[in-house]
């Protein structure tokens, strides 16, 4: 294994050389069992991954992603709603946000009021933390070693994903659910932009593509299971943020104050406008990178670098965490400093902390949908309230130090804190 920690060696490896280095670790003794082979962050790097990228590239690319702008306005308001209704709910609030969008988006899946009983986001979010739960460290050694797991019976007592027919049963419902309903509305006339619609007209036709409607279920399939996770967690260490500086987040409201004003809540349209608002999600990317790890990538074949041999399967594993903590670039990196993002005249420079979205050709798809919707619920939460520390009975204010969840994405647990409304 090479662990790769500098963000220029990332660079000339995976994107400079991305030919070689855009493979994943070998999970076939997985993959087609367990129900994982529709996972593109997961399938090698060949035609049905191609395929995948191609449906997804072409529906979430920077031209074409404002036609999700009125799905991620809609969420935002729903978010809103539910921060001044039920405050203290603010941690699961913004799960439920990300959630809505990614289906909103992929699939114009409108979530119901009561978001526990919505069949589809039941049957994705299942789905879902299966895929986390069977793609970690853990179950990939087991099943790597032991492959007649899989034939174990459900009524031996195990972990969720031991019985693979279970698994596989529970992937095809993710995968299936929302395709399925989409497939209704649209044949009923009621289906409105959304990327697996659009992806099936634009490549109606195509023939660069084989089965193009499995790739489109797959790929679309993969978005939510990729994109949600990551999503919330981006505005729950946000939150975070806001709590811990506060001197941040009043030149933040500040700025939105002085160039939006009180009549109306922030849009995407404002976003160029608001440079210090821009550092701070920039700044939030950087700061605690919600996929420390990113996923691995595998070499296809052996090349030199640098003078070193770097044999075929060799697996890369891009330390985003410690890219994000490069004091040369980021000089006391450990502070929450969106300054860093702005020049002498407090316009917005040229870096982006794009390691967080991963490298080459593997980068992350979703990356330009979820630069819209973090920036929306940023900016809107920070116009309509401030994020205060807590109070106990006694009234002293109670430091927030939460604790992180481990394993392929990382996060702050719930903590306390109070979301204040500004506009009353
Ligand atoms: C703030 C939010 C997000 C972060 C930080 C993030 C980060 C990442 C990272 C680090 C990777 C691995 C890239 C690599 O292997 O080099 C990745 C892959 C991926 N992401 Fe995201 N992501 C986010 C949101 C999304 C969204 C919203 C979607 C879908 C709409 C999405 C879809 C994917 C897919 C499909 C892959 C696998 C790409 C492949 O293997 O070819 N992500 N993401």
């Amino acid at each position: 294994m090479l662990i790769v920690n500098s963000e220029k060696v990332a660079d000339n490896l995976m994107d400079k050389r991305s030919l070689n280095y855009s493979d994943r670790m070998d999970m076939s003794k997985m993959l087609k069992p367990y129900g994982l082979d529709f996972d593109t962050a997961l399938i090698q790097h060949d035609v049905t991954w191609r395929g995948h990228r191609r449906v997804l590239q072409q529906t979430l690319r920077p031209e074409v992603i404002g036609v999700y702008q009125s799905t991620q306005l809609r969420c935002a308001v729903d978010l809103l709603q539910n921060l001044t209704c039920t405050p203290a709910s603010w941690w699961k609030h913004l799960r439920t946000f990300s959630a809505a969008v990614i289906l909103g988006a992929t699939y114009d899946h409108e979530l119901s009021k009561d978001p526990e009983n919505d069949h589809i986001l039941r049957a994705v979010v299942d789905g879902m933390e299966l895929a986390l739960e069977l793609s970690s460290a853990g179950p990939i050694a087991l099943i790597s070693a032991l492959p007649i797991l899989k034939y174990l019976p459900t009524w031996i007592p195990g972990p969720r994903w031991a019985n693979a027919a279970n698994c596989k049963r529970l992937m095809d419902e993710m995968i299936n659910a929302p395709f399925e309903e989409l497939l209704k509305k649209m044949a009923a006339g009621e289906a409105g932009h959304c990327v697996v619609a659009d992806a099936l007209e634009k490549f109606k036709d195509t023939t660069k593509v084989e089965n193009i409607e499995r790739s489109i279920r797959n790929s679309c399939g993969t978005a939510y299971a990729a994109g949600e996770e990551t999503t919330g967690s981006t505005l729950i260490v946000f939150t975070l943020a806001m709590v811990l500086y506060p001197s941040v987040q009043k030149r933040a409201q500040a700025e939105i104050d002085r160039i939006v004003g009180a009549d109306r809540l922030p849009d995407l349209n404002d976003r160029p406008s608001l440079p210090y608002v821009e550092a701070v999600f920039r700044e939030t990317l950087r700061w605690k990178p919600v996929v420390p790890l990113a996923i691995p990538h595998a070499a296809a074949n052996e090349d030199i670098y640098d003078g070193y041999l770097i044999p075929k399967g060799t697996v890369i594993l891009p330390n985003l965490w410690a890219m994000s903590r490069d004091s040369t670039k980021y000089p006391f990196p450990d502070v929450f400093d969106p300054e860093r993002f702005l020049d002498a005249d407090e316009n917005i420079t040229g870096d982006t902390p794009n390691f967080a979205f991963g490298f080459g050709r593997r980068i992350c798809p979703g990356r330009h949908l979820a630069s819209g919707s973090v920036w929306i619920a940023m900016a809107q939460i920070l116009a309509s309230f401030s994020i205060e520390k807590a109070k106990d009975t006694s009234g002293n204010t109670v430091e927030p130090n939460p604790e992180w969840a481990t394993g392929a994405t990382s996060y702050p647990l719930q903590f306390p804190c109070n979301f204040v409304p500004r506009r009353l």
